[in-house]
């Protein structure tokens, strides 16, 4: 139990000197101080390295993490965006201490990849800050026009357009395809017929790569293509885009509405295409209300227990928010479980114009083959 409570999510205890100066504010009882407290400074143990500006930066940062989480709260955000660090510092005595939060450990598999994203993004932008991502993104070629294809799909074929997703493993079902060539996979998706294709970048959870999605983009495939990824920072929008993404995902279980309106229009400034994730009746809610949203995903897969219903998509487009869709002229993909023509009708059924697949057709030898046996036909002509 001990060892789970110090994940490799869980802060370090800091356990340092107290300068004789530093008032004594706040005295926790000692039952308070969990697990193991770490002794810092040199290692006679004499010297610290406790500024009182340290702890102001302490105390700065727990309340803007404090105000994030009742913002979130408001949203019915359940999600955390970082660990919690419990409050700043304590003294006793001598001694400062940082409290073990019962916390620290998340609560699910969404919030561990958001956490890990967070310390992840963080280094990638130390490498390639804003402004040189900037200069690259000037010199790129324009982005392709991902709902115009899902139109033209849609239209040609009076059947949902497919965005078929590029994804080796995913945490709920391991490794799904061995044998995994990304780009023999996307050449196979493009002449079965699909609109636009969906590349999983994250590494840890699903072994994709932003390799894999520069090597589709520079294989010739003409396809838009979705960066597949979580994103937490405004600057992901930027690096999808220098990687050759002409879309990204933006999930409302993770992101605040301020932030989804923000990065909507960095996408728009940008020329990326946002799909705007959802997966319950609120998060549906909370999107409808933020006006220039043009795509949204209803995700069957519930990313914190796993589990997949499609009637989730007929659910979340019944009623009054069915009509304010159709008002709004918004097209909505169905996402995630589907494997037969039945289930493509059922959710065409339900109102959706675009679906995104990939299970069912990339573990198929042949996808191209995958694609027509999803439809019951063939949809590439
Ligand atoms: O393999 P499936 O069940 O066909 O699902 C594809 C896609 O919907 C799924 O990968 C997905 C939907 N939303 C996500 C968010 C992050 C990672 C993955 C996803």
């Amino acid at each position: 139990m001990e060892s789970m409570m110090m994940s490799a999510f869980s802060l370090n205890h800091t356990f340092k000197l107290r300068p004789s100066s530093t008032p004594i504010n706040y005295r926790p009882s000692l039952s308070c101080l969990r697990l193991k407290a770490q002794q810092s400074g040199t290692t006679d143990g004499t010297t610290t390295d406790v500024s009182s500006s340290d702890s102001k930066v302490d105390v700065t940062d727990f309340k803007v993490r404090n105000s994030q989480e009742e913002i979130s709260a408001t949203q019915g955000i359940k999600i955390r965006r970082r660990p919690p660090t419990g409050p700043p510092t304590h003294y006793v005595g001598p001694f400062q201490f940082r409290l073990q939060n019962e916390g620290n450990t998340p609560r699910n598999i969404l919030e561990e990849i958001v956490w890990n994203k967070d310390v992840e993004v963080a280094q990638m932008k130390s490498k390639k800050p804003l402004h040189t991502l900037s200069k690259v993104i000037k010199e790129a070629p324009p982005t392709k026009d991902f709902i115009g294809a899902l139109k033209a799909s849609y239209s040609r074929t009076g059947m949902p357009a497919l965005i078929a997703e590029v994804k080796k493993a995913s945490p709920s079902r391991g490794v799904i395809r061995e044998d995994f060539d990304p780009v023999e996979i996307a050449k196979a998706y493009e002449k079965g017929g699909a609109a636009c294709l969906s590349v999983l970048t994250d590494a840890k959870y699903f072994q994709g790569s932003f390799e894999n999605l520069e090597a589709i983009r520079k294989s010739g495939v003409t396809c838009p293509l979705l960066c597949k990824e979580f994103i937490v920072d405004a600057w992901q929008l930027y690096y999808a885009r220098a990687k050759g993404a002409d879309a990204v995902l933006l999930i409302a279980a993770v992101l605040q509405d301020l932030d989804i309106k923000y990065m909507t229009k960095i996408c728009k400034l940008i020329g990326l295409t946002a799909l705007v994730e959802v997966h319950d009746e609120n998060e549906m809610d909370r999107i409808l209300a933020i006006d220039g949203i043009e795509l949204i995903g209803i995700n069957n897969r519930n990313l914190e227990t796993f589990e997949v219903d499609i009637s989730n998509t007929k659910k979340l487009l019944e009623g009054e928010r069915g009509d304010k869709i159709r008002q709004k002229n918004i097209i909505v993909v169905g996402e995630s479980g589907l494997f037969t023509p039945d289930d493509v009708s059922y959710v065409q059924e339900a109102g959706v114009k675009a679906i995104l697949v990939g299970e069912s057709i990339v573990k198929q030898k042949d996808p191209t083959k995958g694609i027509a046996e999803l439809f019951g036909k063939d949809i590439s002509a």
